[in-house]
């Protein structure tokens, strides 16, 4: 095995599956499921918004992965600014609906004009809707820009009680990026705390994957990179992971399949 595709190998097992489209439909998560159903093993959750975690649940339990694979949905998605009682509701519907774990959009924007406050406040309220449900929060490290920024929101989400700190929402112009995951690795390190990282956004290949895996490797050692610690949220990434495996699937299952 190549290292390029060790590092695919490690990247399925590691990868939340996302479809956060407008035009989801049952259908849809219907054949993200069985895309997730790969001949080498599932990915580590799905992600997908709170109407579709029912059918995500019977399609995983049909298929035999109800215990292999978690289901994620988002809260506070994407523009960060519904403001702490959406974000709260948006996580107990996630919740209720029998979500496993809560992406949940820190409030950027909020940061970007000196308020460290709102995000700090709205983290810590989520933090307590969802209970022992594992807590990831989205930072928008391409909005933040700035290094100091993205070091703050960082500080102020693991404070708040993030168990996750996610690049991106994968939905404006620059999502993860390397500079950002040091950045943000070097702060989960610094914090002593037991956080872990997701990559989302524009994630699309095994190299892209490996780039992401070495760079934390390095930061956090071999053994930090499980599942409890390390995802990918990506739409796009499996099929590359599966082609640099040597795994050929039928051209796409399609939600017109279901
Ligand atoms: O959280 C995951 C992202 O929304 C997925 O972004 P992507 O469509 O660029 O892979």
């Amino acid at each position: 095995m190549t290292e390029l595709q060790h590092a695919a190998r490690q990247a399925l097992a590691l990868m939340d599956l996302t479809s956060l489209n407008d035009d989801d439909s049952d259908a849809a998560i219907v054949a993200l499921c069985h895309q997730a159903n790969t001949p080498l093993g599932t990915p580590a959750a799905l992600c997908l918004y709170a109407p579709f975690i029912a059918t995500a649940h019977r399609e995983l339990a049909a298929l035999g992965l109800a215990d292999s694979v978690r289901i994620a949905s988002v809260a506070n998605f994407p523009d960060g600014a519904s403001g702490i009682e959406r974000a709260v509701r948006d996580t107990r519907n996630a919740v209720i609906r029998g979500a496993d774990e809560i992406d949940v959009v820190f409030p950027y924007r909020a940061l970007l004009s000196s308020d460290e406050t709102a995000g700090r406040a709205l983290v810590e309220a989520c933090r307590e809707a969802c209970g022992e449900r594992t807590l990831k929060v989205i930072l928008e490290t391409g909005e933040l820009k700035e290094p100091a920024l993205i070091r703050r929101a960082s500080e102020l989400a693991i404070a708040a009680g993030a168990d996750f700190l996610k690049t991106s929402t994968g939905k404006v112009a620059v999502n993860a990026t390397l500079e950002a995951t040091e950045i943000m690795l070097v702060a989960i390190r610094d914090s002593g705390r037991d956080v872990g990282f997701k990559a989302a956004g524009g994630v699309r290949s095994a190299e892209d994957a490996k780039a992401y895996l070495d760079l934390a490797a390095r930061l956090m050692g071999d053994a930090w990179l499980t599942p409890a610690h390390f995802r990918f949220g990506a739409s796009s990434l499996l099929d590359n992971l599966l082609t640099t495996l040597g795994v050929e699937r039928d051209a796409g299952v399609s939600a017109g399949d279901y």
